[in-house]
């Protein structure tokens, strides 16, 4: 994709390897002014390296990284975006407010400490030391640290794992908040609920590739799967071919039917076989979607 102006970071063709690993393999990833991205994998997909790849903190072995056009490193580029990684890195012997006033005073027109407080929901934590906090309070003055530069462009590395419900849907909120107030955001996270809560498109990666990218409704739809199983006699590569089936295979006397639409699959299989038995309806877990939508066009046969 061509940088134009909108284009707030952009990844092209990027791959990245670790000794033997492959962590990324010619990703194109890009985020416009206004835009709320989720970077959805399962463990090891190559989220953060490519998150870490956009902030310099990485340098890709083929293809290209730009934040703001720049190169990541640029101290101009750095300065327009906000950061909360997964391991932070903070001094635990510093006070949440004395961290506040410091990672303000690196930006030109930073947030007010009350803003900062209210929008990461700080209230009570400002005099005490970083160190002594819950998992979930520091993750909430990692968030409030991201916000303070008020960044044209802020990263969320799985901003929400380790809080609880309450905390969870205070970040969503300020996230909401700051996205109105024209930040874009590029988020990772395990959840497909997080995804759906805040994000405009979803890319989805799996084993450093881009398996699947479009809207929250697109990426629903394809996920948003059913599996039935049942004793038939039915051929398996006959049922492949029916409307809205995506698989069927035969293990022993048992088919096994992947479909985004069971009630018309399971009607024409009660229609075609009147000896069937041990009809089983689950809809397929997050998991199982990451995978199907990884190997794509899914096999006839395991
Ligand atoms: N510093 C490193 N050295 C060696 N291998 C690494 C390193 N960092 C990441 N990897 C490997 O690269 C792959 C992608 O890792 P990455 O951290 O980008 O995945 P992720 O999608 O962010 O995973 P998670 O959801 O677990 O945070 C994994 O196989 C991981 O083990």
């Amino acid at each position: 994709m061509a940088d134009d102006d909108s284009t707030l970071a952009q990844l092209s063709a990027a791959a990245k390897r670790y000794g033997g690993t492959c962590a990324l393999d010619g990703v194109d990833l890009s985020l416009r002014g206004g835009e709320v991205v989720a970077l959805l994998g399962a463990n090891g997909a190559g989220k953060s390296t490519a998150v870490g790849l956009l902030l310099g903190l990485l340098q890709p072995d083929a293809g290209r990284a730009r934040l703001f056009g720049m190169p990541p490193s640029a101290l101009a580029a750095r300065r327009g975006a906000g950061v909360m990684l997964q391991a932070a890195g903070i001094p635990a012997t510093l006070r949440v407010g004395e961290l506040l006033q410091l990672t303000r005073s690196y930006y030109p027109a930073p947030r007010s400490v009350a803003d900062c407080v209210a929008l990461a929901g700080l209230e009570g934590l400002l005099g005490r030391r970083y160190g002594r906090l819950s998992g979930g309070q520091q993750r909430r003055v990692q968030f409030a640290l991201a916000i303070c530069g008020r960044p044209r462009l802020l990263f969320l590395d799985e901003p929400t794992t380790g809080l609880d419900i309450q905390a969870r849907e205070q970040v969503w909120r300020a996230v909401r908040e700051l996205v109105a107030q024209g930040s874009a955001v590029l988020l990772t996270t395990h959840y497909l609920e997080e995804a759906e809560a805040l994000a405009d498109r979803v890319v989805m990666l799996d084993a450093g590739r881009v398996a699947a990218e479009g809207s929250v409704a697109q990426i629903r739809a394809r996920v948003v799967q059913q599996r039935i199983r049942c004793v038939s006699t039915l051929d398996a590569a006959v049922v492949a071919g029916w409307p809205q089936v995506r698989s069927a295979v035969r293990l022993d006397d048992t088919l096994e039917i992947v479909t985004a639409g069971a009630e018309a699959v399971v009607r024409r299989l009660l229609d075609e076989d009147s000896g069937l038995s041990e009809l089983e309806v689950r809809r397929a877990s997050l998991a199982e979607a990451f995978l199907e939508l990884g190997r794509e066009p899914l096999p006839e046969a395991a």
